[in-house]
């Protein structure tokens, strides 16, 4: 059987990680798992889980890391077999060591973007909620205003995009994303990528990880894009 490949993708929100997974899900046939939607898929609706979280997720707070071990890494044993993605998980350097401990990872990216880009994209970030599509008035908007391009289905914005969240939500990514970002250099598996556009950023990823992945090749199921 061919190796499998495990990856994370690590950012800022607003970094890009969401529109580039989906890329990478898409391109290389990795199996793509966000923290943020699944959570936001349990508390839709009403599981266990999702009525454990609601409350950290609702106020942008992160949910303490024995909940998310416990709640991610059954999901990731459920892909045993397969390669995959992580966006979003881990985010601390608890969930990092536990996740660590199951899994040895192959690759992480972590995506540098600067703090007027991340405002721009998020007050312009609209979500279809039932599968995680992401859209953007300037960069990939719907088919149809506000309207999702494949079921129809209504767009909506987060209450924690609007800018006067976002400088406090960033200062605490950077806080708790360094443990985990010196631990992944430490490993040798950490790629990091600067700059403003993610069509300029994307050719880089795609060639990392097709170099990667040709040395190690993946499964090949079939890409689980949002
Ligand atoms: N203008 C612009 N918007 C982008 C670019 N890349 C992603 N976006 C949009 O920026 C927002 C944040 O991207 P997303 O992938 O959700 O970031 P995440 O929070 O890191 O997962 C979304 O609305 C994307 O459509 C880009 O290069 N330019
Ligand atoms: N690995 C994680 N650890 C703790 N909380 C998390 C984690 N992933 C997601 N969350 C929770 O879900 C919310 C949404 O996550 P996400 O969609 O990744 O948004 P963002 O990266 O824009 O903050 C977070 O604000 C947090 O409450």
């Amino acid at each position: 059987m061919a190796k499998l490949f495990r990856a994370a993708i690590m950012g800022p929100p607003g970094s890009g990680k969401g529109t580039i997974s989906q890329r990478i899900a898409q391109s290389f046939g990795l199996q793509y798992l966000s923290s943020g939607h699944f959570l936001r898929e349990g508390i839709a609706a009403k599981t266990e889980a999702g009525l454990l979280v609601k409350t950290y997720v609702e106020r942008s707070m992160l949910v303490p890391d024995h909940v998310m071990t416990r709640l991610m890494l059954p999901r990731l044993e459920q892909l045993s077999g397969h390669s995959w993605l992580l966006d979003g998980f881990p985010r601390t350097l608890g969930q990092a060591l536990a996740l660590n401990n199951l899994y040895q990872l192959d690759l992480v990216i972590s995506l540098n973007i600067p703090y007027e880009t991340l405002k721009e994209r998020l007050s312009d970030r609209w979500i279809h909620p039932a599968s995680g599509r992401v859209y953007n008035m300037g960069f990939n908007p719907p088919r149809v205003q506000g309207k999702d391009d494949i079921t129809g289905e209504p767009l909506i914005q987060h209450d924690d995009d609007k800018p006067e969240a976002l400088t406090a939500r960033l200062r605490h990514y950077k806080d708790v994303a360094k443990p985990v970002i010196n631990l992944y250099k430490s490993q040798g598996i950490l790629h990091s990528f600067s700059g403003t556009e993610t069509d300029r950023i994307w050719p880089y990823i795609n060639s990392l990880l097709s170099t990667k992945m040709h040395t190690q090749p993946s499964d090949t199921c079939q890409a689980q894009t949002p």
